[in-house]
């Protein structure tokens, strides 16, 4: 055992889109974490794992922190605010696309309120804008520190997708780490339960072309996850028994589709996915259920996993 082994958290924060779930997916290097283009759509904490010669760093994602209007908002805001006093680490993450604003602002000056953690800036989407707007950017996130009198330990500027800065990210986060013992076995990339990371990326297929007030109504459960019985040795099936709630008769309609072909294309969709994360075949039987207005009855919501 190296003395020097370093063993910590971390947490990406920041406004709805602004790229926490495919910068952690890039460090862990493997797709663990959903991620889409429709804003708030990462609900669970789900946490991807770098383990490195060096150090193990555990990677927790959050909710975004946003104004409640329902019990659900209530509930993410918290565990938000739980998750900052726990991590070694919170990275607020900046895109690069799009100009600092008064949801940043409020985000900052709550993280100034509640911890004690050290915080880093992370400009995201690098690739998607000029040098000069870049250079831009790092100094308005500085002057929101000053103003907010968050003090950043580091401004990092990177790109997910581009893969630039991603490693260097990594030395710094770790870097921040406290020296202590390897947490978690080599080979496991999250201690996400597989039912969970199998529900969100059921959810993430659900939502790839929905509109609106859809995409908040949308949960899925697994009820159950078990290798068929009976199957030759070299031939192995996993069955996955879903549902997926909505909160209302017309959603449902429109979650099934015409004939059944919507929730068709979406049960292929997340099976191959799955299937890639599991590396075994799936069976996927999934089933469209209504909870009424779950998103603001306290004991829907706890059968829902919030
Ligand atoms: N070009 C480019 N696009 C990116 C980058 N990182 C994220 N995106 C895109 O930005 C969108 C949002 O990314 P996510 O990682 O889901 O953002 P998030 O902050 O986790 O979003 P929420 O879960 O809604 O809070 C997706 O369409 C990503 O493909 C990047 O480095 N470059």
């Amino acid at each position: 055992m190296n003395d020097d082994f370093r063993s910590g958290f971390a947490c990406f924060v920041g406004r709805p889109n602004a790229g926490k779930s495919t910068l952690t997916n890039a460090l862990v290097g493997q797709k663990v974490v959903i991620t889409s283009d429709k804003p708030q759509t990462t609900r669970t904490v789900v946490r991807g794992i770098v383990t490195r010669p060096d150090a193990q760093l555990i990677l927790v994602d959050t909710p975004g922190l946003h104004r409640p209007r329902t019990l659900l908002g209530e509930r993410l805001n918290d565990l938000v605010r739980t998750t900052w006093s726990e991590v070694d680490v919170v990275g607020v993450c900046f895109p690069a696309d799009e100009k600092v604003g008064p949801g940043d602002r409020f985000l900052v000056s709550e993280l100034a309120k509640a911890t004690r953690s050290t915080r880093f800036a992370i400009v995201t989407k690098t690739d998607l804008v000029a040098p000069e707007r870049i250079a831009e950017h790092l100094l308005d996130v500085a002057e929101l520190g000053r103003q907010t009198g968050v003090e950043w330990a580091e401004i990092v500027p990177v790109s997910a997708v581009a893969g630039d800065q991603v490693a260097l990210l990594a030395d710094l986060l770790v870097a921040q780490l406290p020296v202590g013992p390897q947490l978690y076995p080599d080979d496991e990339l999250s201690d996400e339960p597989e039912e969970h990371l199998a529900a969100e990326l059921i959810r993430e297929a659900a939502l790839d072309g929905v509109r609106d007030e859809l995409p908040h109504s949308i949960a899925v459960v697994v009820e159950e996850m078990r290798m068929r019985e009976g199957r030759p040795e070299d031939k192995p099936l996993l069955d996955i028994h879903a549902n997926l709630y909505v909160e209302r008769s017309s959603q449902k309609g429109i979650v099934i589709g015409h004939r059944g072909q919507r929730l068709k294309d979406v049960g292929r969709r997340a099976r191959t996915q799955i299937e890639a994360l599991l590396g075994v075949p799936v069976y996927l039987d999934l089933h469209v259920k209504i909870a009424k207005d779950w998103q603001r009855d306290p004991r829907q919501l706890r059968k829902l996993g919030f």
